[in-house]
């Protein structure tokens, strides 16, 4: 089926950020055909499906890099905690009792959440991932989805968890028609000694895929493995071997110039979370040091139970506005660098650029279509300005994945919502014993 959407803005996030007014993006089995001005009427004649989206914004469906979809089970449980507190008295407990149903009902509307505010790629980090991956081959979400391995646990565990992950990372890849990609995800540096980590690395390596972790998120984790290890979180990787693998690094809030220098050199990607880490009070990553040197920063939510919501339009904005006032320069991340970490180099930053995260010919069809008639998009100017700074996800009335219809009217088409939100209430009022209003 070849489908036409004209009449549009279209924001391609190419390498010439070209923005189209009057534009028009067509596709077929589910690749990108054309991006261009809208053609006439002639030539739309010749499409199976033709969309008169007069007055919308299209633009590449956005990339969430760092997530733990299924602890949507535990938005607001725990608020107003630094991470350690937060990870240690709230979160491993109840984790602790997650079974895969929590698993596939927490991911489930994690994704309905994702889908719905315009995301069409996000890497999950969580046990139980089996489940996230049947949700996302029936949901039409695409994902990069890793076994998170914490190697606080005897020999015999660590052996186990590693298996698993590595059973999982090579039965999924390529699968759902090549929108699951996997990864190699050992937690961070403090959960997992190092002689672990390089195994893990190992495993990476021998299936070929990418590391996850999480690194450098709050200055205690910093110092505690200058206590442990003689060095800062960076070289303590480097070392291991982490960096000579394609690597995505979730926080990088508290680094130095020469350790922003090593991830430089390395081709270390970054997933910027500014919303956790302002929730849990970690810092403000070196967002505008880190893009002058070269790394790529993509943009995370976290979970959310540290966010506490999975909406990237909130992430562009606060990272565009966040280091500004942290830097007292209005240029240091301007809204067009913004939604490129939202997309382009989140593409980048899952090692997807040739296929996803821009509006081109021959990527795959993942775009969103914007609503531009509510209020605050009156009067519009610059359609980037807008889409950062003034735009809501409950702007988004079109998702498309793969060049699948998968929200429409603000509606996501391939997942029962109100069964999800029965369940996922359930659960959580099951497994917390507190009483949800
Ligand atoms: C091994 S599965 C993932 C593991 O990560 C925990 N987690 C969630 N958010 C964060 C964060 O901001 N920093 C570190 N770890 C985090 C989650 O609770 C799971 O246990
Ligand atoms: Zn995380």
């Amino acid at each position: 089926m070849k489908t036409l959407i004209y009449g549009v803005t279209v924001i391609t996030a190419n390498a010439a950020f070209d923005v189209i007014p009057n534009g028009a993006v067509a596709f077929e089995n589910g690749v990108i055909t054309y991006v261009g001005p809208t053609p006439d009427e002639k030539a739309r004649a010749a499409y199976d499906e033709v969309l008169d989206g007069r007055g919308g914004v299209v633009l590449p469906g956005l990339i969430n890099t760092h997530c733990h979809a299924a602890m949507a089970l535990l938005r607001g449980y725990a608020d107003d905690l630094p991470l350690q507190a937060w990870l240690e008295e709230k979160m491993w407990p109840l984790e602790a009792r997650f079974t895969a149903e929590h698993v596939r009902w927490g991911s489930l509307l994690a994704i309905a959440e994702m889908l719905k505010t315009g995301t069409t790629t996000f890497v999950d980090m969580y046990d139980h991932m089996d489940e996230v991956a049947r949700n996302v081959e029936e949901t039409g979400i695409r994902a990069v989805l890793c076994r998170g391995v914490i190697g606080l646990c005897p020999r015999e565990v660590q052996v186990a968890k590693l298996e698993e992950a590595k059973a999982f990372a090579r039965a999924w890849r390529g699968a759902a028609d090549g929108r699951i990609t996997t990864m190699m995800a050992p937690h961070a540096p403090y959960t997992c000694p190092p002689d672990y980590i390089r195994e893990i690395v190992d495993a990476a390596a021998e299936l070929d895929v990418p590391v996850h972790i999480h690194l450098s998120e709050t200055a205690r984790e910093v110092e505690q493995n200058v206590r442990d290890y003689g060095v800062r979180p960076v070289e303590h990787l480097r070392r291991l071997g982490v960096f000579d693998r394609p690597t995505l690094v979730a926080h990088a809030v508290h680094l130095t110039d020469e350790e922003i220098a090593i991830l430089a050199e390395h081709g270390v990607k970054v997933s910027h979370n500014p919303g956790s880490n302002l929730k849990l009070a970690s810092g403000i990553a070196p967002v505008p040091k880190l893009l002058a040197k070269g790394v790529t920063v993509s943009l995370g939510t976290d979970s959310a139970a540290s966010n506490n919501n999975l909406d990237l339009f909130e992430e562009m904005r606060l990272a565009a506005l966040l280091h500004k006032g942290h830097t007292q320069d209005p240029l240091a991340v301007p809204a067009a660098e913004a939604l490129k970490m939202a997309t382009i180099y989140g593409a980048d930053a899952v090692f997807q650029r040739d296929r996803i995260g821009s509006l081109e010919v021959g990527k795959r069809a993942d775009l969103v279509l914007l609503d531009t008639r509510a209020p605050h998009w009156h009067p519009h100017y610059d359609p980037v300005s807008h889409v950062v700074y003034a735009a809501r996800a409950s702007d988004v009335r079109r998702v498309y994945v793969d060049g699948r219809l998968v929200v429409e009217n603000g509606v996501c088409l391939t997942i029962d919502e109100e069964r999800v939100r029965y369940e996922a209430s359930r659960l959580a009022a099951e497994l917390t014993g507190r009483s949800l209003f």
